[in-house]
């Protein structure tokens, strides 16, 4: 660190104060600009009926009119469109008037006489053109300041690849505009300012980490060239972090061609898309698209009942369940339903007859003589389409001949006056005579008698994808020998019959749910969604090929960033690794790139030591060496001394203000830990649904539903063999790598293997009588 007498602190204040004052001059000119386009705008509100005059006497004035209103309009427009620039960039400035930059890089160009100084911050700024006080982080130099390597080096800019030679790195501290520290650093962004960053408490919402973006996440931010790019990454590696900030990057290197709607991002949880939202705001930039997997399904199937999150993590499965649920999950299954779906170009589409007045008006064997009429060039969404017009041709030929029914004549008899006037409401014209009166009359009542089947036409009741999905999972046995992955036709019989049951009760799996919408999408020929051009997928571990799959296939444009940790697929369990196998082959290998993230900064190096030897054998995981105290283990005789525990732990916590979250594998569990601390007296939140929001304070939240989230002290609640077994390694880890501080591990019995092989120097042990 500079010291503060020294000449270098004192001339980069001066510099600081400098440019500080050059932002404020800024900042009054942008009140300036946003308060007269304010006033422009109310003045044009104003004047808006003084202006124009209404004048509808004429063809000519009444054009001449609409052409003012356009031209009010536009003019409103656009000072509106001022007005929300100036305030914007206030917005901006306020914000790097406090913090205006946090580093500085020397460079020299090749051909140039002097070196350059470049400092670096949130937004860049000017105060003229071309000449930049402040250059924006994403913008291509600063990339030299993130990558590590002094001297010669290269960066990469929308002209291609350029050198510099990068003669030092600066960082500062800046608070509230003034300068609290200065660091010269050489390769790696100074540690102790990632230290300073990573030792602060937790929050309900996660920030952004532009001031020490670590060498190789800053790949992961800047990567253009990848079609995928696949980031394995260690718990708390910043994975997370690494996404966001790369989004940011993105809007810029793409500003006017990317909007925040085109990029997407699948998130684990609800929670978590809460605990995230900040960061881009704070970055200047718009939220992406969030959604959870299960709700990119649901809003697509509001009839059906979708597996939740915790029915996922809690149903226990059979070993040939388990068979059939890999299977299903299988890129061989997603290639068999396109098979399946193929086939159904000259062969077994499923029909329902069209009913009126309780009889078929339109009989299915009618309906399949259709679909199968048209030529062998049609695919399924064509002969679909082609059906529809059909049958609706047909529906009015219909409407002729019924007009000519006894029916008819009696109902426009029966109208009543009122009724009457409505319906004469709709003409466009007058009648010559009583007989074309009728004539309307009676056509407008056919039609609406008919209209539930014009309905069912164009709503396509004419087939059922319930039907259709599990007679195409009767047929699956004829495209995939199942007996080679080791199922038995009558394993898969009985799981067929499962499916069966749960539609009828308007239920379906998550591992279902991928297959019948990618069926119901070809029988459709719904074409995906070609505008979305960025596809991010954070927690990959807990897919499965099969919904990558149908991911692709819904963003065919999409450039996709995959982000996981294998060592947390508490999901899917061990068949991940199979996963990365079957990725190979959805993506052109030469535009694939994968990014391994190593080092662990959540957490400090004693909790990362602790955690990863709760792993046999995984990724691998670097501590980070920032100190902390040992986890602990406190291992009792009964559930009292275990609240007890608790307890003491969350008075610890509270004085020196760290937030703590208990962590209990199930969300039965979780509801029996709040009621006993709440009966001890302890203040906690009891998280039970991903649609909660992250509170201050303590919480309780289960297993499943803290993915992704950190907490500055995490309680292990009953770590016993029963709860935690050989099986739960993956699991455990999860929840210890949440915290970030302390953390600290009670059971009331046997105490889980898992933990019982780690290093004793690894934790202190209690134990209480
Ligand atoms: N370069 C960095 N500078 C400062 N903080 C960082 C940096 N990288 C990561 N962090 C911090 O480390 C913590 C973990 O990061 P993040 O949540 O992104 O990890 P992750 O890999 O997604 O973890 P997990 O898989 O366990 O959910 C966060 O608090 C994040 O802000």
């Amino acid at each position: 660190m500079v010291v503060v007498d020294n000449p270098i602190f004192k001339n980069e204040k001066a510099h600081l104060n400098g440019v500080v004052v050059k932002i404020q001059t800024a900042i009054q000119k942008a009140e300036k600009d946003a308060k007269t386009a304010e006033k422009d705008t109310n003045a044009i509100h104003k004047n808006f009926s003084n202006d124009v005059r209404i004048n509808t006497a004429n063809y000519s004035e009444l054009l001449e009119t609409a052409a003012s209103v356009r031209q009010q309009q536009q003019l409103l427009a656009e000072r509106e469109n001022s007005w929300q620039h100036a305030t914007k960039q206030l917005d901006v400035l306020t914000k790097l008037e406090k913090k205006p930059y946090f580093a500085r890089i020397d460079i020299h160009e090749n051909g140039e006489k002097n070196d350059e100084t470049i400092y670096i911050g949130m937004s860049s700024f000017s105060d003229s053109p071309d000449h930049f006080l402040v250059y924006d982080w994403r913008a291509p130099i600063s990339s030299v300041y993130y990558d590590g390597k002094m001297g010669n080096v290269e960066y990469a800019t929308p002209d291609g690849t350029q050198q510099v030679d990068l003669k030092s790195k600066r960082q500062f501290v800046i608070e509230d505009s003034k300068l609290i520290s200065v660091y010269d650093t050489d390769e790696t962004i100074g540690d102790q300012m990632l230290l300073d960053a990573l030792g602060n408490q937790s929050d309900i919402k996660m920030k952004s980490i532009v001031s020490t973006i670590q060498r190789e996440q800053n790949k992961i931010i800047r990567n253009t060239s990848a079609d995928l790019l696949f980031v394995q990454g260690a718990a708390g590696s910043g994975k997370t972090a690494a996404i966001l900030q790369r989004v940011a990057f993105l809007l810029y290197r793409y500003r006017g061609k990317l909007t925040a709607g085109q990029v997407l991002m699948f998130s684990p949880n609800q929670l978590f898309n809460d605990y995230v939202d900040q960061v881009l705001p704070e970055l200047g930039e718009q939220n992406m698209v969030q959604m959870t997997y299960f709700q990119f399904s649901r809003r697509r199937l509001p009839n059906l009942d979708i597996e939740s999150l915790q029915e996922r993590f809690e149903r226990e499965v059979t070993p040939a369940q388990k068979n059939i649920q890999d299977f299903e999950g299988s890129l061989q299954f997603f290639n068999a339903v396109t098979s399946y779906a193929t086939h159904l170009n000259q062969n077994g589409m499923r029909f329902r007859n069209i009913m009126y007045q309780g009889k078929p008006i339109f009989k299915k064997e009618k309906i399949r003589d259709i679909y199968y009429s048209f030529s062998s060039t049609y695919n399924l969404g064509n002969r679909l389409d082609g059906t529809r017009e059909a049958l609706v041709k047909m529906l009015n030929q219909r409407v002729g001949s019924e007009l000519r029914s006894n029916w008819v004549e009696d109902a426009v008899q029966e109208l009543s006056q009122e009724e009457v006037r409505t319906i004469l409401q709709k003409a466009d014209h007058e009648f010559k005579d009583n007989d074309e009166e009728f004539k309307f009359l009676a056509r407008q009542l056919v039609m609406k008698e008919l209209k539930p089947v014009r309905d069912a036409i164009v709503r396509n009741r004419f087939f059922s994808i319930n039907a259709q999905y599990v007679q195409m999972l009767r047929a699956i046995p004829k495209i995939v020998s199942l007996e080679n992955i080791g199922i038995t036709q009558e394993e898969w019989d009985s799981h067929v019959e499962s499916v069966v049951n749960d539609i009828r009760n308007h239920h379906i799996s998550l591992l279902d749910t991928s297959a019948y919408l990618y069926l119901y999408d070809q029988m459709v020929g719904k074409r995906g969604d070609r505008s979305m051009r960025y596809v991010f997928i954070d927690e990959i571990q807990d897919y499965n090929a099969f919904q990558l799959a149908y991911i692709r296939y819904n963003f065919p444009r999409a450039k996709f960033t995959l982000l996981g940790d294998l060592n947390q697929s508490i999901f899917t369990g061990e068949t991940t690794h199979s996963l990365l196998n079957e990725l190979s082959t959805m993506f052109n290998p030469e535009k694939t790139e994968v990014i391994q993230l190593t080092q662990s900064y959540r957490s400090t190096q004693q909790i990362t030591d602790f955690t990863k030897e709760l792993l046999t054998e995984g990724e691998s995981i670097d501590s980070f060496s920032r100190n902390g105290e040992l986890p602990k283990v406190v291992l009792s005789s009964t559930q009292q001394q275990m609240v007890q525990s608790v307890v003491d732990q969350l008075q610890r916590d509270e004085q020196d203000n760290e937030t703590t979250a208990i962590i209990g594998r199930s969300t039965a569990e979780c509801e029996e830990i709040a009621d006993l601390l709440k009966a001890a007296g302890q203040k906690v939140t009891l998280i039970k649904s991903e649609n909660q929001r992250l509170v201050e304070g303590t919480i309780i939240v289960p297993s499943f539903l803290a993915k992704g989230l950190e907490f500055d002290s995490v309680v292990v609640w009953n770590a016993s063999e029963k709860e935690y077994g050989e099986n739960d390694q993956q699991l455990l880890y999860t929840i210890c790598s949440r915290a970030m501080h302390r953390l600290l591990v009670v059971t009331d019995g046997q105490i889980s293997p898992l933990i019982a092989k780690v290093p004793q120097n690894l934790y202190e042990f209690f134990q209480n009588k």
